[in-house]
């Protein structure tokens, strides 16, 4: 808490700008995530989503503007500076160790931070019944306990998206990044999906959500982010976004005679939308 009573945000982006070459890829984005809030980012493809996330997440250095955590600036752009700070992340593209079981993938999740590297965190580690049975907690929570013990590499896309999340947990972040967990899954895992994302959300911990499927990260959204062409274009409640002029017109289409929004243009697949 702040000295005025007012909530100190957990992360708050203010100004950023990131510059490649000739291309302005984000452009005076600010906006923050209050501990344990939902928001989700959203935008049509090359808005910027991803570069902001790498920026958050310590990966891109911005070219103006500056990320604060818990009120503090982040002067070096490392991902692991940032991660120690507690911010998690997941990827676009999974990046599960294939011949490894589900267990042991999110058990390298929950040794990540404390024990430094692969082989440590992989010994036998029989009295450290805490990280075991972290590591049960986050199988049950993501829907994994039936595949634990099946190498990553045979498990179903959707579980595999999964995996990843309860792995970014493992560590106990106070924030997780998550980029596009629906890509992929099909629609069978699109239910246990947000049954886990909502689930992560009730446990307090806030959620930073870019996803292409818009019906499902306003569902679970506390705010949106709307990104156009790097600007931030609106930020506000679900149902705000849904009923804003600016971003109907940019990007989720046409209203309806009955004012809900038809499926946004020139991103994912049908679908997805
Ligand atoms: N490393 C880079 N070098 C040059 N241009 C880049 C780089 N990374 C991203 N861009 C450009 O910056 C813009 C924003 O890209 P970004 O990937 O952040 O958008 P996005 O909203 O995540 O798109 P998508 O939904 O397709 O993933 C795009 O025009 C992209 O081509």
């Amino acid at each position: 808490m702040s000295t005025e009573g007012k909530v100190t945000p957990l992360v708050e982006v203010r100004g950023i700008g990131v510059r490649f070459g000739g291309l302005q890829a984000l452009d005076d984005v600010s906006f923050d995530v209050r501990p344990g809030e939902f928001v989700s980012v959203i935008g049509p493809n090359g808005a910027g989503k991803s570069t902001l996330f790498n920026v958050i997440s310590g990966v891109q250095r911005p070219t103006s503007g500056s990320v604060l955590i818990d009120g503090r600036p982040i002067r070096r752009y490392r991902p692991d500076l940032v991660h120690a700070r507690g911010v998690g992340r997941t990827f676009q593209v999974a990046r599960p160790v294939g011949s490894l079981t589900v267990r042991d993938n999110v058990l390298l999740g929950a040794g990540g931070r404390r024990l430094h590297g692969v082989l440590s965190s992989l010994r036998p580690r029989g009295r450290d019944k805490t990280l075991q049975h972290r590591v049960d907690d986050l199988l049950e929570l993501a829907g994994l306990t039936a595949v634990a013990h099946r190498p990553a590499a045979e498990i179903s896309p959707g579980d595999l998206r999964r995996m990843e999340i309860a792995r970014a947990l493992g560590d106990e972040p106070r924030l997780v990044l998550l980029d596009e967990p629906a890509a992929g899954v099909g629609s069978d895992g699109l239910t246990p999906l947000a049954e886990l994302l909502g689930r992560i959300s009730d446990r307090g911990v806030a959620v930073l959500l870019v996803e292409h499927y818009v019906g499902l990260a306003l569902s679970l959204s506390d705010r949106a982010v709307v990104l156009n062409r790097g600007r931030l274009l609106a930020l506000g409640e679900p149902d705000e976004i849904r009923a804003n002029q600016a971003v109907i017109d940019a990007y989720l289409g046409t209203k309806r005679s009955r004012g809900t929004v038809v499926v946004p243009p020139a991103t994912g697949t049908e679908e997805e939308r």
